[in-house]
């Protein structure tokens, strides 16, 4: 047998096809995210975002073709190797899923659950995602008390407490203004130069806040239409009809 790749790719998807109600949802899609990368997700509603992130979070198995995080075949795992897996990862999905009956702070914790530490490394750990995210003084409020901006805070510093390897954001910009968004990928930013995060959003607001040397993928239809960087989307798109009919909004 042969050894899997010392440094894989965090997340590959190899020809994934996904059926959604008889119809083609995603349509031969490959990719692949490297350890560092931060990548945009971006495309029109319906083009599939929502479902290529439930692939590679293993919520959902696709039609056909083949998934593979952190290098390990999603196909191949038991729930207690997905569950692992998962442990590695920070999610924050589109909706919001703050628990409206506990605290700020007991939302925070949910992750460590599991994890056997001690109240001070618990509190460590929750007070390091709260001064990152600007979230003092708000940890006793419950969810209904903070405004849609600092619940997003703390959705993205839930998904944070546990130094993930890889976030997995699903339209994290919902709601937030720019300099809102702005902070929030500067935060980003920084995790991903000091510890390696690596970071994948599906949003399309973020187009407009990331640098021209950041990763984008463009996807309509279940298809994968570009994938580079945002100043090569510039370049691109000034010659490719149907890429700028999409970034400029058009059905
Ligand atoms: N649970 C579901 N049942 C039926 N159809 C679904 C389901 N989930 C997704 N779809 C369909 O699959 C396609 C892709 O949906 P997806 O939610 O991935 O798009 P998206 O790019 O994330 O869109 P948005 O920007 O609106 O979130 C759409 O046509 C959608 O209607």
């Amino acid at each position: 047998m042969n050894a899997p790749p010392a440094n894989p790719p965090l997340v590959e998807l190899d020809q994934v096809f996904q059926h959604v109600n008889g119809r083609c949802a995603l349509n031969a899609l490959s990719l692949s995210v490297r350890r560092g990368d931060a990548l945009l997700l971006i495309g029109p509603n319906g083009a599939g975002k929502s479902l290529t992130l439930r692939l590679m979070l293993g919520l959902d198995q696709p039609s056909s073709g083949a998934i593979r995080l952190f290098g390990q075949d999603l196909a191949t795992l038991t729930d207690a190797q997905m569950n692992r897996l998962r442990s590695r990862l920070g999610v924050v999905l589109q909706g919001g899923s703050l628990l409206d009956e506990l605290t700020l702070l007991e939302n925070l914790l949910l992750p460590m659950r599991s994890r056997p530490l001690d109240r001070s490394a618990l509190a460590r750990a929750a007070r390091l995602v709260i001064t990152q995210l600007q979230l003092d003084g708000m940890t006793h409020h419950y969810p209904r008390a903070l405004s849609l901006g600092q619940r997003r805070s703390a959705e993205l510093a839930r998904a944070l407490i546990n130094q993930p390897e890889l976030l997995i954001c699903d339209g994290l910009s919902d709601g937030l203004d720019r300099p809102a968004l702005r902070d929030i990928l500067s935060i980003l930013q920084v995790q991903r130069e000091t510890r390696g995060l690596t970071f994948i959003a599906t949003d399309n607001a973020m187009l407009d806040v990331i640098g021209p040397e950041d990763r984008v993928l463009v996807m309509d239809r279940g298809r994968l239409l570009f994938d580079g960087t945002r100043a090569g989307l510039e370049n691109t798109s000034a010659e490719d009809l149907e890429l700028r009919t999409i970034l400029e909004g058009h059905p």
